[in-house]
């Protein structure tokens, strides 16, 4: 769409500003995309008036936009319906003839395209099948991955859309975000308005060189903002339309991507300093130039030489979270806390030995040390001392510090060096052990047994991606444990059997957090993500574990509730951005569950009146 193209429906919207309401005016600059009429080919134009609800049993006031129709309606995912149009929309949106005689409901197409999701053996066919749905059809793309969230969400998310980066210059169809490359420098700004969607709340933004465990990617890391974003409206609510992936293109070092000949990306290494460092900031004044200071951009899938200083360089002036480190800090936090209610004691009681000392890893240490800090008035500094890391040289100490990336410094304690896991198990005797490696198998038998030897209920936590990186698997972990381990993965297992019962794996992964942590962030209207709101939308995580989910040794809800579990942890994410004055939606909602949940997209469709 060009930019006149793009200009010509905000003239619309003055003329149909006469026509509304301001509640329903509102509602469509917030919400509704505008097909520009005169760019319809097949057919006429309606205004089409329909009626929405915000939630299942609140009905709002009438909305009226203008869509495409015939032809162009039929090719237009955002409100194409295909068989499920109507006999009245087929008459007055000029598609007879267009579509076979059939009428669907939207529940028949689910359970259709349910079938023949099924119907394939191959994880990665299941995702193009996906990905394909998404192009065609937006609102039954999301009805699908809402009513199916736990059968579908390895296959848009962990583990299959790591598969589909590596394979992206083959699936790569039609452009599903925007790529930023070096040749843009410059010109971002323009760049960005090149998006049709005006209004964009979130941006997930990668530059794609620690995708998952699965290394640099280049510009193939596109998958992951799309898959993070496709959650963000699945899981947490926030409308397609506001969501926007990003990939910043500065090269891959990935040496068999640069002699692919059909790589899709930039063709050089890595742009790094001053270079790399220039575009970004660009990137994000931009950004801040076009979408105002509300857009949240979530860094995600950067290595830890860059994104631990982005992170720092942007959360005072931007609305910015890095996902990896402070997402999935979060998630852990609240299957820690949670686990207390199995293991006893508070956090302060425990050990902790992280292998893997990166952004997860460190990201993770330090909010544990921070949440005993607050629990219990002693100085972070002091908590610090009950957890320990290992990286790719051993165990981190202090005699190693003057070597150390700054992010290992604060876990340089005193200690002999130790150089394999086993030793720093036998040595530190943690009660919990966090695999943030990347590297997968690294958990074995002998670490397991060792972990069981010292514990009753050693907590296991493999947490790298996808399924071939975690550190072990969930059989592995109840095998070697016998049973008496509580084990999560960043990746999904299978209940597991082990001398006939049954153990239910939790899935330890930031989509817990991301979705409702950034609908929060949309609700309030929050200009900055603080600390205390991770806390908070931990806090609420854990709150919704439940004693049947402790009966089955679980340390996180169903992820088949995780739109009410997104409400809450938004609600306790706005709440926290209220207290802090960092909100500016103002006033603030009593009610914020209730709230969140009014403001949820929701997929089923618009009738076309
Ligand atoms: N479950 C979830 O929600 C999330 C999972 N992850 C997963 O965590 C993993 C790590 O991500 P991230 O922290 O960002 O990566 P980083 O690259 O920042 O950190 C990796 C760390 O692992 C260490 N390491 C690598 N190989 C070995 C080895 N053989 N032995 C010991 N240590 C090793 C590295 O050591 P050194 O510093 O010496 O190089 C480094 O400290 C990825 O697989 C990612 O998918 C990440 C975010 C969220
Ligand atoms: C889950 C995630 O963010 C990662 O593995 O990088
Ligand atoms: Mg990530």
């Amino acid at each position: 769409m060009s930019r006149s193209q793009i200009l010509r429906p905000i003239k619309l919207l003055k003329r149909m500003q006469q026509k509304m309401d301001s509640s329903s005016l509102k509602r469509m600059k917030d919400g509704e995309s505008i097909i520009d009429p005169k760019s319809t080919v097949g057919g006429g134009v309606a205004d089409v008036y329909g009626e929405d609800r915000a939630t299942e049993d609140q009905l709002v006031t009438p909305w009226t936009v203008s869509v495409a129709s015939g032809y162009t309606l039929l090719r237009d995912p955002h409100h194409n319906k295909g068989l499920a149009f109507t006999e009245r929309e087929r008459d007055s949106h000029y598609l007879r003839g267009l579509l076979p005689t059939a009428v669907s409901t939207q529940e028949l197409q689910v359970k259709k395209l349910m079938q023949s999701i099924r119907s394939y053996d191959i994880p990665l066919q299941k995702y193009v099948a996906m990905m394909d749905l998404q192009e065609r059809n937006e609102r039954l793309f999301y009805k699908l991955l809402i009513d199916n969230v736990e059968e579908l969400l390895p296959i848009v998310y962990t583990p299959t859309v790591g598969e589909a980066c590596q394979k992206y210059g083959s699936i790569f169809k039609r452009p599903q975000g925007l790529y930023i490359s070096l040749k843009e420098k410059g010109k971002i700004l323009e760049v960005l308005k090149n998006w049709p969607e005006r209004s964009i709340q979130v941006i997930v933004a990668t530059d794609g060189e620690r995708i998952l465990g699965l290394g640099d990617l280049g510009c193939q890391g596109m998958g992951i903002p799309v898959g993070k974003l496709a959650l963000y409206t699945a899981l947490g609510g926030v409308r397609p339309s506001a969501c926007l992936p990003i990939t910043i293109d500065v090269g891959t070092n990935n040496q068999k991507l640069l002699d692919d000949e059909f790589y899709i990306g930039l063709r050089q290494k890595r742009a790094t300093g001053k270079e790399y460092y220039d575009l970004l900031e660009e990137f994000m004044s931009a950004v801040k130039q076009n979408y105002g200071e509300k857009v949240l951009v979530q860094f995600e899938d950067f290595a830890n030489h860059n994104a631990f200083e982005l992170l720092a360089k942007y959360r005072t002036t931007h609305l910015v979270f890095n996902d990896d480190i402070q997402g999935t800090a979060s998630v852990v936090l609240a299957g820690l806390v949670a686990s207390l209610k199995l293991l006893g004691g508070s956090l302060a009681d425990h050990t902790f030995l992280f292998f893997g000392a990166g952004e997860a890893g460190t990201g993770i240490a330090e909010l544990i040390a921070l949440e005993i800090s607050t629990k219990t008035n002693i100085p972070v500094e002091e908590a610090r001392k009950k957890i320990w890391l290992v990286d790719s040289k051993g165990l981190i100490v202090s005699s190693r510090k003057e070597s150390l990336q700054h992010f290992k410094k604060p876990w340089a304690h005193e200690h002999e060096p130790l150089s394999t896991l086993l030793d720093a198990v036998k040595a530190i005797k943690p009660s919990v052990l966090i695999g943030t490696s990347g590297v997968g198998q690294t958990f074995t038998k002998d670490v397991v047994e060792a972990m069981a030897a010292i514990n009753e209920r050693p907590l296991i936590m493999a947490l790298s991606n996808p399924t071939s990186q975690a550190e072990c698997t969930a059989e592995q972990a109840y095998t070697w444990t016998e049973g008496r381990a509580i084990y999560s993965s960043g990746s999904p297992f299978d209940p597991c059997e082990y001398n006939g019962k049954s153990f239910i794996p939790g899935q330890a992964n930031n989509a817990y957090i991301f979705p409702g942590l950034g609908f929060g962030l949309v609700i309030s209207g929050a200009i900055r993500v603080h600390d205390e709101m991770l806390l908070a939308a931990s806090e609420a995580l854990a709150s919704q574990v439940m004693q049947e989910h402790y009966d089955k040794g679980m340390i996180y809800p169903p992820l088949a509730n995780i739109r009410k579990i997104s409400a809450h942890i938004a609600a306790n994410v706005a709440a926290k951005a209220y207290e802090l004055g960092l909100a500016t939606r103002l006033p603030r909602p009593t009610d914020l569950v209730k709230y969140a949940e009014s403001c949820m997209y929701t997929p089923n469709y618009r009738s076309y009146r």
